[in-house]
């Protein structure tokens, strides 16, 4: 009897095994193989097509191959730079049209570069589309904050910090930003006895913008707040490197020597941002008059994040953790590849850089440091800022999801579907920017940004509707600022060494760093 009940409980144990591994079985089938199946079937029916989906990696094994390919050497002198930076875009539009599916694994992405349908993602039915969750290792650096946030507290948080990109209170720091330029060409300008100096500017830029950063974010609390970002900053460098290498899933929770680095970063910056907040929560007295000071300058992410927190349950200590990481890698390499590309752009066309010397001597003299009133009187140098983002933009593409069944210009998407919103195609399509799309014409923007283009959504380096940068007024400020005082001092060129490479890895940056001479402009 004994022996029949223990045979019995095998039996079940052994057909619940089974039963677990059959359902487990078929869950993995649906899946991976029939539900691409099936959504390959829906959209074919509706004639958009694309690479065949391939079991388990989809298509990302040509993609790699495609890019790893494209960037193996430099490129020629041209602005044409989709079919290297987006080789994949590049190359399957030609076979498919310029919407079609392509498979990141069992994730499938409908490419969109129709500016009228882009229009309608992002503006008038941008309710129907979410932000997707970044790369887990994306993820760990951008943190919880505006940039990934959903919803009410998305829309909270975005409330809260906004006065500090006001134009009035971005003004207030024209100063600071001039003395950090003003440090940095003093340097420059110590590295070398003769007249002329080699240097690569995409890692000064860097450490400007951080500066820069770090004052929009921490105000009173700059020496705090450097030593936070340089933190995050080592770990940003342990992300890049795992970003290239790491195609395990759950990597990133092995207690390898990076990770445990990286731990150890995060808990660290975690650590001295708490008490930061908790010194500047402190002290009433010191308080008070923190805050009569802060009345005069301007108003920093800190400051207002603590006073939203002082009155509301809703923003914690770690909401404040999150979006200082956010801002930190949202913030500092977009503007930072801005001014390196624009320099490289004004060392390939002399013509422009002497134009843009032209304005701005005009208006700010050839040594004075220029103005918050001066900045917006740049003219030729907002053109040229804005066909630099045109031709690189440092956020070369941007995805939203379906969150239920949606009709998109007359395409029934089903929900859960990714768009990828190739912006470099948008920048550089012909039958929008004419013949001349992928040469470099700041002109094009004399009348304005809407007028620059046949349709009035075809420049969106800052993204658009209600999601659009937040700091793009920080930005621009900063490019212009900084070029100008360059522009003041300096004449430059391309060094010998330089190697035209634009390539993404995130953000899009000069594959071989952006080596340009300066010779010091005789004092008048
Ligand atoms: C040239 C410089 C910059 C470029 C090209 C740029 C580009 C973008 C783009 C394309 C988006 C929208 C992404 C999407 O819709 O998926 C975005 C969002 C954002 N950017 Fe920037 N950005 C720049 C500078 C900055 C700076 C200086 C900061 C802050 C200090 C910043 C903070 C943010 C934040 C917080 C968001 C998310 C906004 C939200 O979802 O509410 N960006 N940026």
């Amino acid at each position: 009897m004994e022996e029949l009940l223990l045979y019995y409980y095998w039996l079940i144990k052994l057909l619940a095994i089974s039963f677990l591994a059959l359902v487990l079985l078929i869950k993995v089938a649906v899946l991976l193989w029939w539900r691409p199946r099936r959504i390959e079937h829906h959209f074919s029916k509706q004639g958009i097509r694309g690479p065949p989906y391939r079991f388990f990696i989809g298509n990302v094994k040509e993609v790699v191959e495609m890019m790893l390919l494209a960037s193996s050497q430099p490129m020629p002198f041209s602005h044409n730079i989709l079919p290297r930076v987006l080789s994949f875009y590049h190359h399957w539009k030609k076979i498919y049209g310029a919407t079609f599916l392509v498979w990141f694994g069992p994730t499938v992405r409908l490419t969109v570069s129709d500016p009228d349908l882009i229009r309608e993602i992002f503006t008038s039915k941008s309710e129907f589309y979410e932000k997707v969750e970044a790369h887990p290792l994306v993820k760990q650096l951008e943190g919880d904050g505006l940039l990934s946030l959903k919803g009410e507290k998305w829309a909270h948080h975005r409330k809260i910090i906004t006065p500090t990109f006001h134009m009035e209170n971005l003004k207030l720091l024209v100063p600071v930003v001039a003395k950090s330029v003003m440090d940095m060409l003093v340097q420059w300008s110590a590295m070398s006895n003769s007249e002329e100096v080699e240097i690569e500017v995409s890692e000064w830029f860097q450490t400007l913008t951080e500066d820069v950063i770090t004052r929009t974010a921490f105000g009173s609390s700059y020496e705090d707040g450097k030593a936070i970002f340089r933190l995050q900053a080592k770990q940003m460098v342990l992300a890049a490197v795992a970003f290239q290498r790491v195609l395990i899933p759950g990597y990133r929770f092995f207690p390898t020597k990076r990770n445990m680095n990286s731990w150890k970063l995060d808990k660290e910056i975690k650590k001295s941002l708490k008490k930061l907040i908790e010194r500047r929560k402190g002290n009433s007295s010191i308080n008070k008059m923190r805050d009569n000071h802060q009345d005069n300058g301007p108003k920093d992410l800190l400051g207002l994040m603590i006073q939203a927190s002082n009155t509301s349950t809703d923003v914690t200590v770690l909401d404040i953790v999150e979006e200082c990481k956010s801002f930190f890698f949202a913030g500092k390499q977009t503007t930072s590849n801005l001014l390196t590309w624009t320099t490289v752009l004004l060392a390939m066309h002399p013509q422009w850089q002497d134009q843009a010397r032209e304005e701005v001597l005009r208006v700010c003299g050839s040594r004075d440091i220029p103005t918050k009133d001066d900045v917006v009187k740049l003219k030729t140098l907002t053109m040229i800022l804005n066909e630099s983002l045109r031709l690189y933009p440092p956020t070369i593409a941007t995805i939203r999801r379906s969150k239920v069944d949606v009709e998109l210009g007359g395409y029934k998407i089903p929900r859960g579907t990714e768009l990828l919103i190739p912006i470099l195609a948008l920048h550089h399509d012909q039958s929008i920017w004419g013949n001349d799309a992928n040469e470099f014409n700041p002109a094009r923007f004399f009348d304005g940004v809407a007028r620059a283009a046949k349709h009035h959504v075809a420049f969106i380096p800052f993204g658009l509707g209600v999601r659009t940068c937040i700091g793009q007024n920080l930005a621009i400020l900063q490019a212009k600022l900084t070029l100008a005082i360059i522009l003041q001092r300096f004449s430059f060129r391309l060094a010998t060494s330089y190697q035209h490479a634009p390539t993404v890895l995130m953000l899009l940056y000069p594959q071989y760093g952006a080596p340009i001479m300066f010779q010091r402009l005789p004092n008048p």
